[in-house]
């Protein structure tokens, strides 16, 4: 039993107005609620996919992996506290205010957040609209999009997220960043895509490295990255990875973490082999200035 697919994603951050601009106009995502100290984005025919409430750490609050069932989210709950993590079983109010049916709580080896649900809300009678006229973010099966983490002890986060949740390994990037940086990249699935989460043994201040949200239309890619170019926030430029053959390009967020928009890529097949690269991208992915 594994989780299903990365469902939605908090982040904590300290200008809610400035990402409400930022997600609208620069990603494409609509607006689904809000006030002065939080908001709310979809992506797709979901009630919503990724939350802003304010705060100090622009940071990951919290992630949330999707099962299909009560019945998957009993047993992932029992195989969790097995393994000695304490799970709390979430009451209604705050399952009420994800739109989801059941909800269990934990936290990964890094004190990040992780909730666990089934029975996510569907809008379907509020079609998502773009307001950058984005064509549509490839979700469904595959979920929201990806994150990557960096994380102090990558045996003991992949001990929670293998072994707990369930993720498989796609394949591991042995990295060299500029000065020579060395960071050993673990992708992880828990579905067709090729990775739901990536870890980094990278000592960074923030734990959230970047997001990406995926484009069914590569000019959606194109047009946003005009919208980074032209506030000089491009933070790596187009290229195309060598794992999961992502067109994309990274982009400054409010919060200082990166996202990433992308477009093209494969997915995990049926008898994967999980091999090793020494580069991140076939070409481009340039780091811009003094990002
Ligand atoms: C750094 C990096 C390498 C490969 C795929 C990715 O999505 C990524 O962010
Ligand atoms: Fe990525």
């Amino acid at each position: 039993m594994s989780v299903q697919r990365l469902g939605y994603m908090g982040f904590e951050v300290s200008d809610v107005q400035a990402w409400r601009s930022f997600t609208t106009e620069k990603l494409g995502a609509m607006e689904a609620a809000g006030d002065d100290n939080s908001a709310r984005f979809r992506t797709d025919s979901r009630s919503w996919r990724l939350s802003v409430e304010k705060g100090a750490s622009d940071d990951i609050s919290f992630a949330g992996f999707e099962v299909d069932n009560a019945e998957a989210l009993h047993a992932i709950g029992e195989r969790l506290e097995s393994q000695g993590i304490k799970v709390t079983a979430e009451g209604s109010e705050l399952a009420a205010d994800r739109g989801v049916l059941g909800l269990i709580s934990c936290s990964d080896p890094m004190g990040t957040r992780v909730e666990i649900y089934y029975g996510a809300t569907e809008l379907f009678e509020e079609p998502f609209v773009s307001p950058t006229g984005v064509g549509s973010f490839l979700t469904g099966d595959q979920g929201l999009g990806h994150y990557v983490m960096a994380v102090p002890d990558i045996d003991a986060a992949m001990e929670f997220y293998v072994e707990g949740l369930g993720l498989h390994l796609s394949d591991i990037i042995d990295w060299t960043l500029p000065g020579d940086v060395k960071a050993k990249l673990h992708f992880l699935h828990c579905n067709g895509r090729h990775h739901s989460l990536a870890i980094v043994g990278l000592p960074q201040t923030k734990k959230l490295h970047h997001f990406m949200l995926e484009l069914e239309r590569m000019d959606d890619v194109g047009f946003a990255y005009d919208k980074f170019d032209a506030d000089q926030s491009v933070v790596m430029t187009l290229g195309r990875h060598t794992n999961d053959h992502m067109l994309s390009f990274y982009g400054a967020t409010p919060s200082g973490f990166a996202v990433e928009y992308g477009w093209g890529a494969r997915q995990v097949e049926p008898g994967w082999s999980v091999v090793r690269y020494d580069k991140i991208s076939m070409w481009g992915h340039k780091f811009v200035g003094s990002h």
